[in-house]
């Protein structure tokens, strides 16, 4: 879907990144002054690279061995950034006709089909101004949409929300994820919202591209620590609604290999796909099944990897149910645990460290949609 080689210079800061996405969201993730603006802007156009090539859906939109660089216009790139940038005299409906004007061609989405995508047909007739922040950008992607781009890159469309208004737009960019049907490049320094969103993680530092690959196998690498922060760090854990046990309020998530975790939150139904982020610091580690413990979740594997750091924490990697958790627990612990790849451990999860926005619904397998699939 997509195929990013380049090398270039803005001013004094040299980027050379080369990564591949495929269908879904590609996040660029990184501190800030990393480059991943500069990425999105050389995808678009806006920054000639001075070596490499971009490729989008199979078109080549920049290569620079065989001379082509395409026009912004040719591009066809829909882009969405902090601030809306639409315009304040236009109603919302006239902004999202100009667009499909200004794009010039007769789009694959119609009118009625953007505006439902995006929950926006009570807006219509009102001018920017009378919208909330979140209202505003979901006018803003639905105009990216009607322009019928080949791409969307979306640049910290969510920074400039509170966390209520983030959490009020999350689930349409899960839908515009699931149901648009074309890439999207999507720059956040947000972990939370990289792991609901994205199916390919790309990690940028320094003007490079430290790491790229599924999310799940990203984040469950140690050794990006730095990258990613280690505060936040953590895993994904990808399953599927096994029932709802209405009167106590917990979705019982199935992970496969008879392994289980009670999720609070009665409004899952079964089959729902889900995605769980667990927080590396919110895991504790038992050589034997506990008893007498308020803990619900308790997941068996084995220990894949110990990383003793200087200070006083280690990090330790398990496999459960054939994917990875993270474990972020005391030197010490792991010392008088003996913890060593091949050990056999159980995972303890409190069920309340996995709030609202630690997990996400990302398909229903009735609907054949699984996380990661690749359309
Ligand atoms: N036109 C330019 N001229 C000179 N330097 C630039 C230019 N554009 C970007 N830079 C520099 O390149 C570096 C990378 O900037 P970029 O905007 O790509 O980072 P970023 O990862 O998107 O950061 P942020 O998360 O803060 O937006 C920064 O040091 C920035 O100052």
């Amino acid at each position: 879907m997509l195929e990013v080689d380049v090398t270039g210079q803005v001013g004094a800061f040299s980027l050379s990144a080369c990564f591949s996405g495929g269908a879904g969201v590609t996040a660029l993730f990184g501190q800030s002054g990393a480059g991943k603006t500069t990425i999105t802007n050389m995808i678009a156009g806006l920054v000639k690279p001075t070596a490499g090539r971009i490729i989008v859906k199979g078109e080549v939109l920049f290569d620079a061995a065989q001379g082509i660089n395409m026009s912004l216009r040719q591009r066809r790139i829909g882009q969405v950034y902090q601030d809306a940038r639409l315009f304040p005299h236009l109603t919302v409906r006239s902004n999202l006709t100009f667009a499909r004007w200004a794009g010039g061609r007769s789009t694959t989405r119609s009118f009625d089909e953007v505006v439902g995508l995006l929950g926006i047909a009570e807006l219509l007739d009102r001018k920017p101004a009378h919208l909330s922040g979140g209202e505003r950008q979901r006018v803003a992607i639905g105009r990216a949409l009607l322009s019928d781009p080949r791409i969307l890159l979306m640049d910290e469309p969510l920074a400039s929300l509170d966390q209520g208004r983030k959490a009020d737009i999350l689930p349409y960019l899960d839908r515009l994820r699931q149901e648009a049907g074309l890439p999207i490049v999507y720059v956040s320094h947000a972990m939370e919202e990289v792991a609901r969103l994205a199916e390919t993680l790309v990690i940028v530092s320094g003007g490079k591209v430290l790491a790229h690959g599924p999310v799940a196998d990203i984040m469950s690498r140690v050794d990006l620590g730095n990258a990613t922060g280690r505060h936040e760090a953590g895993a994904l854990l990808e399953g599927s609604v096994s029932h709802v046990d209405d009167g106590w309020g917990l979705a019982h998530v199935d992970l496969g290999q008879g392994q289980i975790m009670q999720i609070p939150d009665p409004s899952l139904s079964a089959g729902d796909a889900m995605r769980l982020r667990i927080r590396a610091r919110d895991v504790a580690l038992s050589l034997s099944p506990p008893t007498g413990l308020s803990i619900r979740n308790v997941l068996s594997g084995e220990v894949l990897q110990v990383t003793v750091e200087d200070g006083p924490y280690a990090e330790v990697v398990c496999a459960v149910a054939g994917q990875t958790l993270r474990a972020r627990i005391t030197r010490a612990s792991a010392h008088e645990l003996g913890l060593q790849p091949g050990l056999k451990i159980f995972m303890l999860v409190k069920s309340v460290a996995i709030e609202r926005r630690q997990r996400m619904a990302v398909g229903h397998l009735s609907s054949g949609f699984r996380s990661g699939d690749k359309a």
